[in-house]
């Protein structure tokens, strides 16, 4: 539905490109003419997931931890060097585990904020400085998680992304003046390499809310990435600060008050 050079000459980074809903963001991008920058921390399936990629247009990637800033200056200098430019970024590397909180450990729980708030923390600022603000152009879309209703059974995430909603709200107004957008992605439960990580009985509870999903299914990963090459392009031009929720209308409903008592 988009036209097919709608992204041409422009340039985009994308987190955690390697598998899954961050694979299908790259691959919707180069498709429409975008180049591509993929990063994650395993270097082995980041370099044969580029090399698929390359099928569609071009693709570099670098092993990158997001945790670590120093990593994603380097990851920067690539871009310079490769691109000398940036114009989107899609900052989709993030995760978490299943746990009730009061059986989180300090390290669980830094493991998921560094990763989700500290990590996309890094990279917004880093691309902003080197690239979106000297350019006076500039499009960020972080992928969150439905939270609104709170997280049972993901306490540590949902203050996670909670505050990379906030942390959206406030870098659109900071940065509007450098003529660069930051809108949020909550995709509801999507069928990817992510879901693979959980056991039962989440696997379960996963089942139970597809019934109960009012569309009758999970989301896809193209779900996800058709909002954010919405996001990513000039039809959202008017646009910032804000949360595309793509769930079936899972943020509308109670349900997820059903895992307190799974994990009692
Ligand atoms: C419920 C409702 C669902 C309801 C339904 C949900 C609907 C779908 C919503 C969202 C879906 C998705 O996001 S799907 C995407 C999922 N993908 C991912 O999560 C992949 C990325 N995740 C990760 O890399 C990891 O999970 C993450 C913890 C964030 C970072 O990994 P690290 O390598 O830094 O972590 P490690 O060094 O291995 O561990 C650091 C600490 O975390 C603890 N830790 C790590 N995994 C753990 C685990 N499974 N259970 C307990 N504790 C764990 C370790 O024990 C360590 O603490 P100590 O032992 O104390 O030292
Ligand atoms: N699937 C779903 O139902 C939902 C997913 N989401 C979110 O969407 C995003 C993508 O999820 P999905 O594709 O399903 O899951 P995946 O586990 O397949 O994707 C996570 C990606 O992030 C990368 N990553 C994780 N930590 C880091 C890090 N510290 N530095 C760099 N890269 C990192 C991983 O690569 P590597 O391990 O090599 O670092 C991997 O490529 C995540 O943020 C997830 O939480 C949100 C709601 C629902």
């Amino acid at each position: 539905m988009y036209a097919p050079n709608l992204f041409q000459d422009k340039v985009a980074l994308v987190t955690g490109g390697r598998s899954g809903i961050g694979y299908g963001i790259a691959e919707a991008l180069l498709k429409l003419g975008a180049k591509v920058i993929i990063c994650a921390r395993k270097a082995a399936p980041l370099a044969e997931a580029a090399a698929a990629l390359s099928e569609h247009g071009t693709c570099v990637q670098r092993p990158c931890d997001i945790r670590k800033s120093e990593e994603v200056e380097a990851l920067a200098d690539l871009i310079e060097s490769e691109f000398g430019r940036l114009d989107i970024l899609v900052n989709n590397a993030g995760g978490q585990f299943p746990s009730l909180a009061r059986h989180i450990s300090d390290n669980g729980w830094n493991a998921v904020i560094n990763t989700n708030v500290n990590g996309t923390f890094y990279v917004s600022r880093i691309m902003a400085n080197r690239f979106f603000v000297p350019q006076k152009s500039g499009n960020i879309i972080n992928i969150v998680v439905n939270h609104l209703r709170g997280f049972p059974g993901m306490a540590h995430t949902g203050a996670a992304r909670a505050a990379v909603e906030n942390l959206t709200k406030t870098l659109a107004q900071e940065w509007a003046v450098y003529n660069i957008r930051l809108n949020c992605v909550a995709p509801g439960t999507i069928i990817s390499s992510g879901l693979d990580t959980y056991a039962e009985p989440v696997k379960a509870l996963l089942d139970k809310m597809k019934e109960e999903n009012l569309m009758q299914r999970h989301g896809t990963i193209e779900d996800v990435a058709n909002a954010v090459l919405f996001l990513a392009s000039p039809l959202s031009a008017y646009t910032s600060g804000t949360t595309l929720y793509v769930d079936g209308m899972d943020h509308l409903h109670g349900d997820r008050m059903r895992m307190v008592n799974m994990f009692r």
